[in-house]
């Protein structure tokens, strides 16, 4: 663990900016309680860099980013900018980043805290005890293939390549095998080999892969499915791997079985342990502004961040542990409150997880 941590901190648009206030403060405070110095430095990416430096991902950010020892993401785009071909292109944004900082490993845990049973739609023998991650690989697939649109005989036709190599397909099956090592060593990958020829590529990776891994067991289910099983019996989930697109999808579903995806944190790591954090929702451009969205996805995302990046493990418990008691204690933002009348806003959240942080650390 070193003393003094480079963090860039883009916030970006919508709630963006709203929740990663909060992130900071805890951060912020988790420097003080523990002699460790954060320098937080703050760039701009998205909607909010389109209007000022006329691109989603300014050459600066990127390079802040890169001399960083990890990244802190708020949610970028907003109906403003959601037009411009150019914002989520390979190359720009929130995908020129990851790909930029070879962030290939998206950790996406989803994991159903007891006094949030309520906050979901779904039954609570569902729902009670999910504790699952998601591990999608997110620097290739069809995210990143050729885009190309042309005039056809009939009418105008677009296409979006899919393409993955063995390199990128293993080192994802990996990062997932290494995970489910350390916890209840069961892998589900999640493909669509009965049509797409990638995913058969995938498939046979994967069963080459665990052939290291004899301790962890793996299983193969087609993403139609796996979506069904999501919702009908989650708990039969401990790791999910999968590639980008599908990776995306699931990761909301999953987001829900939580009870509502301002909970949800995630962590984007490279090879080694340099990670961008950032909360699994977007800009929220509907409640953007208003002072009321849940922070603790982001709050969640700063303990990833200090587990997996920074080596300072017993700190990314405390943030836990905080966030957990502020709920335990029956705190809400609307998003995951039972009577909405009594919810907190964002502010209020973030002041009462320093206030649990305080004691924890103390
Ligand atoms: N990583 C990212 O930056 C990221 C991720 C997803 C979507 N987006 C972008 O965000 C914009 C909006 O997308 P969307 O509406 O499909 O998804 P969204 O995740 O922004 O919002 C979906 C719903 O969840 C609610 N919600 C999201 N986060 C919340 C929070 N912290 N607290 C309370 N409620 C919350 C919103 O109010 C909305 O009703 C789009 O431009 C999209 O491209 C960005
Ligand atoms: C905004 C969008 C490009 C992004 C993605 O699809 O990866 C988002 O949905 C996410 O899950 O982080
Ligand atoms: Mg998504």
């Amino acid at each position: 663990m070193k003393k003094n941590y480079r963090i860039a901190v883009l916030p970006g648009d919508g709630i963006g900016p709203e929740i990663m206030q909060e992130a900071v403060k805890v951060l912020t405070l988790v420097g003080e309680k523990t002699g460790v110095t954060f320098t937080c430095e703050e760039a701009r990416i998205g909607g909010i860099a389109i209007d000022t430096d006329g691109t989603p991902l300014p050459e600066e950010t990127l390079k802040l980013a890169k001399e960083s020892d990890a990244v802190l993401l708020g949610a970028v785009g907003g109906p403003k900018w959601d037009q411009n071909p150019g914002h989520l292109r390979p190359e720009t944004g929130l995908l020129g980043i990851r790909k930029g900082l070879g962030l290939f490993a998206n950790i996406r845990p989803a994991n159903m805290h007891s006094s949030l049973v309520d906050a979901s739609t779904l039954k609570p023998e569902v729902v009670s005890g999910v504790d699952l991650i998601v591990v999608r690989e997110l620097t290739g697939g069809i995210y990143f293939g050729e885009k190309k649109r042309y005039d056809g005989p009939n009418g105008e036709v677009a296409e979006d390549q899919c393409i993955y190599n063995e390199q990128e397909i293993e080192r994802i099956i990996r990062v997932s095998f290494d995970i489910a090592r350390k916890r209840q060593k069961r892998v589900v990958s999640v493909d669509k080999a009965n049509v797409l020829e990638s995913s058969r590529l995938w498939r046979k990776v994967a069963e080459r892969v665990a052939a290291d891994y004899p301790d962890v067991e793996l299983t193969h289910q087609l993403v139609d499915s796996c979506a069904m099983q999501l919702v009908r019996d989650p708990k039969q989930f401990d790791v999910i791997v999968t590639e980008n697109m599908f990776g995306d999808i699931l990761s909301d579903q999953a987001a829900m079985l939580t009870g509502s995806i301002g909970m949800l944190s995630s962590a984007s790591l490279a090879a080694g342990s340099f990670g961008l954090f950032e909360p699994v929702h977007g800009s929220a451009p509907d409640i953007a502004g208003k002072g009321i969205a849940n922070p603790l996805a982001t709050i969640l995302s700063v303990a990833m961040m200090l587990r997996l990046s920074l080596e300072m493990d017993e700190a990314a418990d405390a943030v836990e542990k905080a966030v957990w008691a502020v709920l335990e204690a029956g705190h809400r933002t609307g998003d995951i409150a039972a009577d909405r009348s009594k919810a907190i806003g964002t502010l209020e959240m973030g002041q009462l997880v320093r206030d649990e942080l305080n004691k924890i650390l103390n």
